[in-house]
C-alpha cells in the first residue's frame, strides 16, 4: 500500500524515468526499473533530491540507521529506531483524537508565501494531507534532529518549497486535491465533505499532525478515507497557476459583492455552500465545474411565457433543471424537464427561488407586429352593420326565427337567388344591413369568445312565450353578460294560445333582465317565427341598438376577420366562413388564419355570388387556405406570403410543442397505473349523455361500480354534448375523465380537451362504457405478456456426469444468469430447446446468479444434448397491463 512507481513520480515531476531511476539508485533505494515502487516518503525525498539535489537532514541511505521521531500527542514523542528507512520500518503515528495541531491554521496565505518562487531558503516540502479525516502535516526540518514533526504553525513561514513544491501522495485517481494545495482547511471542508463530511469535521477538531514520512506505516490505521487516490504534485512556483488562482479569487470576490448588493439570499443551504467559492486551486475538471456553479447569477425578476416548460423556466431563473424538478418533487408534483408548468407551479417556484415572475402571453410574440386594434382615426371610420347571434333554450325557436328572417330577406331579393351557406347572412332593413350568425346556440358564441375573437355585437335571446325561462335561457344570458354584449329578448311563439309574454318578462326580471316597458334597460320584442309577426320590429330594434352602439370600422385598411365555421369542401379545399371585423378583404390577399395561411382565391357571399372584395361585417366563405382553420380563429391580412407562412409555422410549432408536453391531467393509461398502485382512491368522472334516460341509467350503474379501494365519483352529469365548461370542470379536478354517451365532442371542444390534456371517451353502447370503467377500477384487463431476455451464456465445454446429466461449462456473455430462470438452448441461431436452468454452479458451489464475464456450470431441466458452441439464453415473462 501507499507505494508509488518511479515512473509515476517521474511523470508528475516532469523528469525522465531513467534520470529518476538513477537518482533513486544513488540514494540507495531498492529499485531496478521504472515500475519499481518506493514508499511515499522516499518518493518525496527522491523528488527533492532529483530536482534540487538536496536531501533531508539526517537522511541516511538504506543500510544506515535512521532515527525517526513521531509525535503522537503534543509534546509526547515516541522514538523508535529502525534499521532501514524502508516502508515497513517507518514509524506509525496513530491519529489520536487528542492530537493538537490545528491544521485549519494552514491558511491560504501561508501557503502562498511558501510558494513564492523567489524563495531562496533551503528547499523544504510541506505536506498537508487528509486521510480518512486526519490532517497530516509533514515537513522536512532543517534541524539536525531526525525527521521530527513539530507543530506546523510554529514555523510555517520558514518553510520554503522546492522548485517542485511537490507533494506526492498517490495517483490512482485524479481525486480532488486535498493535500498540498493552497487551501485553508476551512475552505477545503465543503469540498471534502462531499465525501466524508463527518470525518473531516473530526479531523478539523483533532488537528492531527503527523510526519508524512511515517505516512505509510500509519496508513494501516488511518488510510482508506480517500482510498488510494491522491498524487498531488503541485509546483507552487508556477506563475501561471498562481496568477490563475488570483484571478479566480478576484472574480469570486466580485461575484460575492454583486450578490450582496442584490441582497438576495439563496436559502440556507446555499449559504452553507458558499465557502466553496473561496476555494482557490483545484485541478482540471473539478475546477471548471465549480467555476460554473460560482458564476451563477441570481435572478430576481423574470418575464416568462404563460406556457413555460420546466427547462425553460430553469434557464430563465438561472437554476438547474434538477433544482426546479426537485422543488416540485418535494411538494409531490412530478414533472419532467419538458413538461409545461401550471400557474400554481410557477408561483411555487417563484416563491422558492425568490424570483418575481411576470407571465406574458407567448402568443403575443407570434402576433402580428402591425396593430390591427390600434385606435383608428375617426375620419377613417365608417358605419358598419351589426353582427347578431341568436341564443336561447332548446326548441324555443332559434332556427325558425333565423329562417324566418332569412326568408324575408330572400323574398325581398329577386326570385331564384340561391343561398350559399357561409355561416352567417345579411339582411337589409330600411336600407341598412344586419348580419346574422347562422349557428345558433351559445357554444359557438363562447367558443369564439374564449379565443378572444368576439364577432358578435348584439345577442338575441329567444324565449318561447309558452315555455318561459329555461336553464339554457339563463346560461345564454350569463354568457352574453359575461361577454359584455348587449342583448335583446325575442319572445317567440306569440302565435300560440298559451303564449304568456308577461310571465317571460317576470321570470327574466328575476334574473336581472328587466324589460324596458317595465322600467328596465332591455328591449323585449314579441315575435312569431311561424307567422312572421314582430320580425320587422325585431330588426328595427336591432338597428336602433346598433345606432346607439355606433358600430364603425375602417374599410380602407387590411382586413381582419373571424372564422365562424370551417370545412373541407370537395373541389375547393379548405373553406373558412368568416365575418369581416375591420378593413376590406380582397381576392389575392395573403392571410394568416390561426395556424393556417394562404392567398385568397375566391370570396363567396351568402347569396351564392362571388365577390372581389368585402368590407366590414360582411359574411363570406373564403377559399385558398392551406388547411382548415378552427372556428374562432382570427384572419389577418399580411403583406407577403412569406410573412404569413412563417408566422403560421411558428404558431404550429408552438402548438406542437405544447401538445407534446406531458399533460397535467391523466390519460386513462395513467389512471390505470395509479389505480393499480393504489394511489387513486376515487375516479372523478363527468358524464354527458344524449338523453336523460341513458344518463340516469349510466349514472346508476356507475355509482354501483366500486371495489374496496376505488369508487366512481360523478362530479358532473348532464344531457347534451361535451362543452367547454365540462372541460373547465374536468380541468379543475385532478385525474378526471369525461365520459360521453351518444354524444360527440365538436372540433373545438376536442381541441380544447387536447390542449388541457383531458380525455373524452365516447360510447354508443352503455355496456362498453361500463366495461371500460369497470376494467379501470378493478384492473381487470388481461395483461399482455412480453418477454425480457435476462442473460446469455456461451457454452465452452460440456461434462457428462453419470446419473446427473450434462453440465455445460459456460461463460456469461450478457446480463445475469439466474438459477431457476426460464432458459432456452440456441444452436447456430436456432432455438433447440426451451426449459429452465435446473442447476447453476460456480466452482462446484451452487450459485444464485452469475454475472456477465464469469464462468459457471449450467444444467438445463430435462435436456442433456448440450454442445460446445451452444448459447444458453435466460429470459423472464413481463406482464403488462392492457390500457384502454
Ligand atoms: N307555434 C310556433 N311554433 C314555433 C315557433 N317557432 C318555432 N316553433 C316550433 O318550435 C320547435 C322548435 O323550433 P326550432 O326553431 O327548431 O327551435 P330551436 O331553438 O332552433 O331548437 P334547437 O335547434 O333544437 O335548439 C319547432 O317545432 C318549431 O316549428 C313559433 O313562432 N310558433
Amino acid at each position: 500500500m501507499d507505494k508509488v512507481k518511479i515512473q509515476e513520480i517521474a511523470d508528475e515531476a516532469g523528469l525522465s524515468n531513467a534520470d529518476l531511476l538513477d537518482k533513486a539508485k544513488e540514494l540507495g533505494f531498492d529499485v531496478k526499473a521504472a515500475n519499481s515502487t518506493i514508499s511515499m516518503e522516499n518518493a518525496g525525498i527522491l523528488v527533492d533530491y532529483a530536482i534540487s539535489g538536496t536531501l533531508p537532514k539526517g537522511f541516511k541511505k538504506p543500510g544506515s540507521k535512521a532515527k525517526i521521531t513521531v509525535v503522537k500527542k503534543k509534546e509526547e514523542t515516541v522514538e523508535k529506531k529502525v534499521s532501514t528507512p524502508s516502508d515497513e520500518s517507518e514509524t506509525v503515528a496513530k491519529p489520536a483524537a487528542e492530537t493538537t495541531v490545528d491544521t485549519s491554521k494552514v491558511t491560504i496565505e501561508e501557503k502562498v508565501e511558501e510558494v513564492a518562487p523567489d524563495s531562496t531558503e533551503k528547499p523544504a516540502v510541506k505536506k498537508v494531507k487528509k486521510r480518512k479525516g486526519i490532517s497530516v502535516v509533514s515537513k522536512k526540518t532543517e534541524t539536525e534532529a531526525p525527521a521530527t514533526i513539530e507543530e506546523s504553525e510554529d514555523k510555517p513561514q520558514k518553510k520554503t518549497l522546492s522548485r517542485g513544491g511537490i507533494k506526492i501522495v498517490r495517483k490512482a485517481k485524479p481525486a480532488p486535491v486535498r493535500a498540498a494545495t493552497k487551501i485553508s482547511m476551512d475552505e477545503q471542508t465543503p469540498y471534502v465533505s462531499k465525501k466524508k463530511p463527518k470525518k473531516v469535521a473530526e479531523a478539523r477538531d483533532s488537528g492531527t499532525k503527523i510526519d508524512i514520512f511515517n505516512h505509510d506505516s500509519m496508513s494501516g490505521d488511518i488510510d482508506s478515507g480517500f482510498g488510494e487516490e491522491e498524487v498531488v504534485l503541485l509546483d507552487f512556483s508556477d506563475k501561471n497557476i498562481y496568477e490563475d488562482m488570483m484571478r479566480q479569487e478576484q472574480k469570486r470576490k466580485e461575484e460575492a459583492k454583486k450578490r450582496e448588493l442584490a441582497g438576495v439570499g439563496t436559502g440556507k443551504g446555499k449559504q452553507a455552500f458558499r465557502p466553496q467559492q473561496k476555494r482557490s486551486l483545484k485541478r482540471g475538471g473539478k475546477r471548471k465545474k465549480y467555476e460554473k456553479a460560482e458564476s451563477t447569477e441570481v435572478v430576481t425578476s423574470v418575464e416568462i411565457p404563460e406556457n413555460v416548460r420546466v427547462y425553460e423556466f430553469a434557464e430563465k431563473v438561472n437554476r438547474s433543471v434538477g433544482e426546479v424538478i426537485g422543488v416540485l418533487f418535494a411538494l409531490g408534483m412530478m414533472v419532467t424537464k419538458n413538461d409545461f408548468l401550471s400557474k400554481d407551479e410557477i408561483e411555487i417556484l417563484a416563491e422558492e427561488f425568490e424570483v418575481e415572475v411576470t407571465t406574458v402571453n407567448p402568443l403575443d410574440e407570434l402576433e402580428i407586429a402591425e396593430d390591427h386594434d390600434a385606435e383608428e382615426d375617426e375620419a377613417n371610420l365608417e358605419e358598419r352593420p351589426p353582427v347578431i347571434t341568436i341564443m336561447g333554450h332548446v326548441d324555443h325557436g332559434k332556427t325558425s326565427l333565423l329562417d324566418r328572417i332569412r326568408t324575408s330577406k330572400v323574398a325581398d331579393k329577386e326570385a331564384g337567388g340561391i343561398t350559399q351557406h357561409v355561416g352567417a347572412y345579411q339582411v337589409e332593413k330600411n336600407g341598412k344591413k344586419i348580419t346574422f350568425v347562422d349557428t345558433p346556440g351559445h357554444e359557438a358564441f363562447t367558443e369564439m369568445r374564449s379565443r378572444g375573437a368576439q364577432a358578435t355585437d348584439i345577442v338575441i335571446i329567444v324565449v318561447a312565450a309558452d315555455d318561459g325561462v329555461m336553464p339554457q335561457t339563463k346560461e345564454a344570458i350569463s354568457h352574453t353578460k359575461a361577454a359584455g354584449v348587449p342583448l335583446i329578448v325575442a319572445i317567440n311563439k306569440m302565435d300560440k294560445e298559451s303564449a304568456n309574454p308577461d310571465n317571460v318578462k317576470a321570470q327574466l326580471s328575476e334574473i336581472g333582465v328587466m324589460a324596458a316597458d317595465w322600467g328596465g334597460e332591455y328591449e323585449f320584442v314579441p315575435v312569431s317565427a311561424h307567422t312572421g309577426m314582430g320580425i320587422d320590429d325585431l330588426l328595427e330594434t336591432i338597428l336602433l341598438q346598433a345606432e346607439v352602439m355606433e358600430l364603425k370600422a375602417n374599410p380602407n385598411r387590411k382586413a381582419k376577420a373571424v372564422v365562424v365555421e370551417s370545412s373541407l369542401e370537395k373541389g375547393f379545399g379548405p373553406v373558412a366562413n368568416v365575418i369581416i371585423k375591420n378593413g376590406t378583404l380582397h381576392v389575392g390577399d395573403n392571410v394568416i388564419v390561426g395556424k393556417t395561411y394562404g392567398r385568397i382565391k375566391a370570396i363567396k357571399l351568402d347569396d351564392g355570388s362571388n365577390a372581389k372584395e368585402i368590407g366590414p361585417s360582411t359574411p363570406a366563405a373564403i377559399v385558398g387556405l392551406n388547411e382548415v382553420p378552427g372556428a374562432g380563429d382570427e384572419l389577418i391580412v399580411m403583406d407577403t406570403d412569406k410573412e404569413v407562412r412563417e408566422l403560421a409555422e411558428k404558431r404550429a410549432e408552438y402548438d406542437r410543442a405544447k401538445a407534446l408536453s406531458k399533460s397535467t391531467k391523466a390519460s386513462l393509461d395513467d389512471l390505470s397505473a395509479l389505480i393499480a398502485e393504489g394511489q387513486l382512491k376515487s375516479l372523478p368522472v363527468i358524464i354527458k349523455a344524449d338523453v336523460q334516460g341513458s344518463l340516469e341509467a349510466i349514472k346508476g350503474s356507475l355509482e354501483k361500480l366500486r371495489n374496496e379501494e376505488v369508487k366512481v365519483n360523478i362530479i358532473h352529469e348532464g344531457v347534451g354534448g361535451v362543452t367547454e365548461s365540462d372541460l373547465t370542470l374536468a380541468d379543475a379536478s385532478e385525474h378526471s375523465v369525461v365520459l360521453g354517451f351518444n354524444v360527440r365532442p365538436t372540433g373545438a371542444v376536442k381541441k380544447k380537451a387536447k390542449e388541457l390534456g383531458i380525455e373524452i371517451r365516447t360510447y354508443t353502447i352503455i355496456y362498453d362504457l361500463l366495461d371500460d370503467v369497470k376494467a379501470l377500477l378493478g384492473g381487470l384487463m388481461s395483461p399482455v405478456i412480453s418477454e425480457e431476455v435476462t442473460g446469455q451464456a456461451d457454452v465452452r465445454e460440456t461434462f457428462v456426469v453419470g446419473k446427473v446429466g450434462t453440465i455445460a461449462g459456460c461463460k456469461v456473455s450478457d446480463g445475469v444468469i439466474t438459477r431457476n430462470s426460464k432458459a432456452r438452448l440456441i444452436r447456430d441461431g436456432v432455438v433447440i430447446y426451451e426449459s429452465k436452468i435446473a442447476s447453476l454452479k460456480r466452482f462446484n458451489e451452487d450459485a444464485k446468479e452469475v454475472k456477465n464475464g464469469y464462468e459457471c456450470g449450467i444444467m438445463l431441466e430435462n435436456f442433456n444434448d448440450i454442445k460446445e458452441g451452444d448459447v444458453i439464453e435466460t429470459f423472464k415473462d413481463v406482464e403488462e397491463q392492457v390500457t384502454l
